[in-house]
């Protein structure tokens, strides 16, 4: 049976955003409540009056689940589920609750049952046998009744090997990491913000889409192949969010290996979001430290099929040197191939080469990654002209005329 949520946040904009991960996480909200930004109580978070306010309603509506925006201390979850007697989760414990849904890789599904594990731990402390309470958020069940200690002790354990088994993981992907030939174009930005289907019209793929959060966990690359005739990698990644769980910042983290070794950076934006300026400084405070790298980081503001017209000229302005798009519509998307071309071919270089035939290895090569514009096999050497990136080009040097 779906669960009924009073959903219990800061102000409307926050609510809204609670309401699509509540609703993702597979609970319907029937209910959202305020409160005042006043002193925190250490006990409860909120007022006692709130605490009384927030139990009548949820009886009088018969809701089963109360979701509160922020993060709630184990103790205050605690108290807060004793006085309201109703289950009490907070925005971390959805998020978990979605990534545990959606992730599909190996090390994904490693990385979210770690965050779960460690987000369990000190939920465990002075708690108690009701073990089945503790394990779930929305929809999920718990292990049953065991004792705390033995599972404390599991519980470590387990983190343990699980972070061992990441360790793995992540050697076998730098090792996949280092043979990458084409340069790398990072789609990245906030949750819902239309990464995978711009992945999707670009590169003909077909990655789930879906009007929900965290719809893409794990990473999916694709080769496109623009039109100065250099191949570019297009890698969709997990979405940003506010308030992340610290659990999962870990894990995040990895994923934005990915991002911090791409030549570009599509930072996507839903111009459509009442939240979108607060969104992009999200991930503008993400990928702040990647901004002094050698990296271009260009802004596309996407869905502008739902904008009106006044607010797009507005966004023009604004920023002069973004792109406007609409990738449902497939608005634009030729501006995004354009830009990529462009700074790609900055990166590209024109030569002349007579390549011994030892060398003659090189030709298949150079065909896969640039562009040839003349190709003649002489009697001592073949003869190439053709549009290479600069690193090929210096590692060529001494065949190149000049
Ligand atoms: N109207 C409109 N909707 C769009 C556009 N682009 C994407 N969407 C919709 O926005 C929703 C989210 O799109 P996704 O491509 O799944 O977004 P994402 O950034 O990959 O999201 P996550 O993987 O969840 O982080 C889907 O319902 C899309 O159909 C657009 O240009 N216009
Ligand atoms: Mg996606």
């Amino acid at each position: 049976m779906q669960e009924k949520a009073v959903l219990v946040g800061l102000n409307e904009g926050e609510l809204n955003e609670l309401e699509l991960l509540v609703e993702t996480a597979g609970a319907e909200c029937i209910l959202k409540m305020t409160y005042h930004d006043r002193k925190i109580d250490p006990a409860y978070y909120i007022g006692s009056g709130k605490v009384r306010e927030i139990k009548e309603a949820a009886e009088t509506i018969g809701a089963n689940l109360i979701v509160f925006d922020n993060e709630l201390s184990p103790v205050q979850q605690r108290n807060l589920e004793d006085e309201i007697e109703i289950k009490v989760i907070d925005r971390a414990q959805v998020i978990l609750d979605i990534f545990a849904r959606h992730a599909h890789s190996r090390e994904s599904k490693i990385q979210v049952e770690l965050a779960q594990l460690e987000y369990r731990l000190p939920r465990l402390q002075g708690r108690g046998i009701e073990m089945s309470r503790l394990a779930g958020g929305i929809g999920t069940r718990g292990p049953g009744e065991s004792k705390l200690e033995v599972d404390r002790r599991r519980i470590e354990k387990k983190i343990h090997r699980l972070k061992e088994d990441l360790k793995e993981i992540k050697a076998s992907r730098e090792v996949q990491r280092s043979n990458r030939k084409d340069p790398l174009a990072a789609l990245i930005g906030y949750t819902n913000a239309g990464k995978s289907t711009l992945m999707n019209k670009l590169a003909g793929t077909n990655s789930y889409t879906a009007d929900k959060l965290f719809a893409t966990l794990d990473s999916t690359m694709r080769q496109l192949e623009l039109p100065v005739g250099q191949n570019i990698i297009l890698s969709d990644t997990v979405g940003f969010i506010n308030k992340l769980p610290h659990q999962l910042v870990a894990s995040f983290r990895t994923t934005l290996e990915e991002v911090e070794n791409a030549d570009i950076i599509l930072h996507l934006i839903d111009a459509s979001n009442s939240e979108m300026e607060k969104n992009m400084e999200v991930v503008n405070n993400e990928i702040r430290d990647l901004k002094d790298a050698n990296c271009k980081i260009i802004k596309v503001f996407n869905k502008i099929d739902l904008l009106e017209k006044s607010k797009l000229d507005d966004l023009k302005i604004i920023y002069p040197n973004a792109l406007f798009i609409s990738a449902l519509k497939g608005i634009n998307l030729n501006s995004v191939i354009e830009k990529l071309n462009e700074l790609i071919s900055k990166e590209m270089i024109e030569v002349e080469l007579d390549l011994p035939y030892s060398e003659a290895g090189w030709v298949e090569k150079i065909h896969n990654n640039a562009k040839v514009y003349e190709e003649k096999y002489q009697k001592n050497n073949i003869y190439l002209k053709a549009l290479l990136p600069k690193t090929t080009a210096a590692k060529l040097k001494k065949y190149s005329r000049e």
